[in-house]
């Protein structure tokens, strides 16, 4: 028997199907179509995402010659925050998803911030104020869908994020499908209390949300329901936010231990145990994930908004590279940046700046600088976000790393993760399975039906792949950190 794992993400959706060991059997993988209907503006098609997500089902089935019957379980792991809303009994969205990158709500950040402060829900939400979070992008959809508000207090409408949405389509929609959340996805709307783990009174008042549309929260690991359609009887017994889920797929279940996942964002997080640890640096606090009636585990969390995505930019908005993992070529073309230091603030900066006004900036250009040094650039933006949310966390947990765990789409790149080490000046280090995320959920379903008997079981699992040692000099590092934070301010309040 297997666990199969359906990886909902913001670029794409891919179902992978695990072992015993943690190795991969079988996966299929579909991009779905990115939406900008103005600047800012980022959506998804739910309708979309659920074909993708049953294509890749049967597609990774058909291609490991298995069925239904040789899975034990099924978990689901996804983008976070992302929105959706649709009609209880005619299953179809009132919108397309509001994604969590998408800026519409900057003005509704800044009357709340001007009413009580940006971080006034930070003592109960662990959150600052900002786009990113679904509260926000819940209550714009509620203002500008008509109809949306009537059909909420006749009790029609359901609310979600994307792995919300899958379960209920999974667990049969229209007819009976389970509308569940699981705490770490719950703790990613701004409405949910850290310390009870419920949708919170006041929290609920002041984004003016209905409760009635509200899923129920449940733990990461326990069975919700059981699959229709192409998972037909197959129990679904895990759900984890993506991040989340690849800090389990690295089995950092210590205090002390964590993982950085380098896809469409970059998001590292250290596991602060059952201890709520709110941020003074710039990082917001998340649960890290309940394995069933076991006590929540919380965490740090530096989240970066754009990563991957400024590969994908370079691919598709300048047509400087085919495909994304042209960059690593592109970069190599150069001894290092020329000068050029390339902020990627399209979302605004999230950790540790949290600048909604904050908007792009390519700094330090001169008739030298070529396509080879922006392409570097792009990957270097990657590993300076990562290295200023590493020293806020330290600053938080009071803690040195020894080493930083890495995974995601793009630690297969050699350059950025050698200048990552050398930057952060810590030994990098990328486990032989880098699908930690779809791994996590995998693990969080396996364990609620005792495929794996407990954290011990997965934590024989993990094994490193390859270590990057730093070998820059302290002098060289400081002035490219220089130059990168004179950038960085460069951003700041183009947005007005
Ligand atoms: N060789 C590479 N070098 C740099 N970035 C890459 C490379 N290959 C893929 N990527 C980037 O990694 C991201 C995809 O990673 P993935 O972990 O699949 O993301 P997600 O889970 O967010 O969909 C994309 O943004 C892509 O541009
Ligand atoms: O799709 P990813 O892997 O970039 O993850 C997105 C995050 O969950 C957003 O919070």
């Amino acid at each position: 028997m297997y666990i199969g794992s359906i990886d909902q993400g913001t670029t794409s959706t891919r179902f992978i199907v695990f072992d015993q060991q943690g190795q991969i059997i079988s996966v299929a993988q579909k991009e779905h179509t990115q939406i900008y209907p103005q600047p800012g503006w980022v959506e998804h098609n739910p309708d979309e995402i659920w074909t993708n997500t049953q294509e890749v089902i049967a597609e990774a089935l058909h291609k490991g010659g298995l069925t239904t019957k040789d899975l034990a379980a099924v978990g689901i792991t996804n983008q976070r925050e992302t929105t959706v809303v649709w009609n209880k009994h005619t299953g179809k969205p009132y919108y397309n998803a509001l994604v969590w990158q998408d800026t519409r709500t900057s003005s509704l950040v800044a009357e709340l911030a001007a009413e009580g402060g940006a971080d006034r829900f930070r003592p109960k939400t662990g959150l600052p104020l900002a786009t990113y979070f679904s509260s926000l992008k819940a209550k714009w959809l509620l203002k500008h869908i008509a109809t949306l508000e009537k059909d909420a207090l006749k009790g029609e409408v359901l609310f979600g994020t994307m792995d919300t949405y899958v379960l209920w389509q999974l667990t049969g929609g229209v007819h009976g499908g389970q509308h569940i959340t699981d705490v770490t996805n719950a703790s990613r709307t701004q409405l949910m209390n850290l310390s009870t783990l419920q949708w919170d009174g006041e929290l609920l008042e002041a984004f003016g949300i209905p409760r009635n549309i509200l899923p129920e929260i449940r733990s990461s690991s326990e069975v919700y329901g059981t699959a229709t359609g192409v998972l037909e009887g197959v129990p679904v017994a895990g759900i984890l936010g993506d991040q989340q889920a690849a800090l389990v797929g690295q089995t950092c279940f210590e205090p002390g231990e964590a993982k950085n996942t380098y896809g469409t964002g970059c998001f590292m997080l250290l596991n602060t145990g059952t201890t709520i640890n709110q941020s003074t640096h710039g990082l917001i606090t998340t649960v890290a994930y309940q394995l069933g009636d076991k006590p929540a585990h919380y965490a740090l969390e530096g989240s970066v908004a754009i990563a991957g995505a400024l590969v994908q930019w370079l691919r598709d908005n300048l047509g400087i590279i085919q495909k994304s993992s042209d960059i690593e070529e592109l970069a190599a073309t150069v001894e290092d940046n020329g000068g050029c230091y390339f902020v990627p603030a399209f979302s605004g900066l999230y950790a540790p700046y949290w600048r909604a006004d904050a908007r792009g900036v390519i700094a330090g250009l001169t008739r030298f600088v070529n396509k080879g040094h922006l392409g570097r650039a792009a990957l270097e933006a990657t590993a300076f976000q990562t290295l200023e949310v590493l020293e806020a966390m330290e600053k938080d947990a009071g803690i040195r790393l020894s080493e930083l765990r890495v995974d995601g789409g793009m630690t297969v790149n050699e350059l950025l993760m050698q200048f990552q080490a050398d930057l952060l000046n810590v030994p990098v280090v990328r486990p032989k399975m880098i699908e930690t995320t779809a791994l996590g959920a995998a693990y969080a379903a396996g364990l609620a039906v005792g495929y794996w008997k407990d954290t011990d079981d997965l934590r024989r699992n993990w094994g490193i792949e390859k270590t990057w040692e730093p070998v820059m000099e302290k002098s060289v590092r400081n002035s490219l950190y220089r130059h990168w934070r004179k950038a960085v301010r460069r951003s700041f309040g183009w947005e007005e």
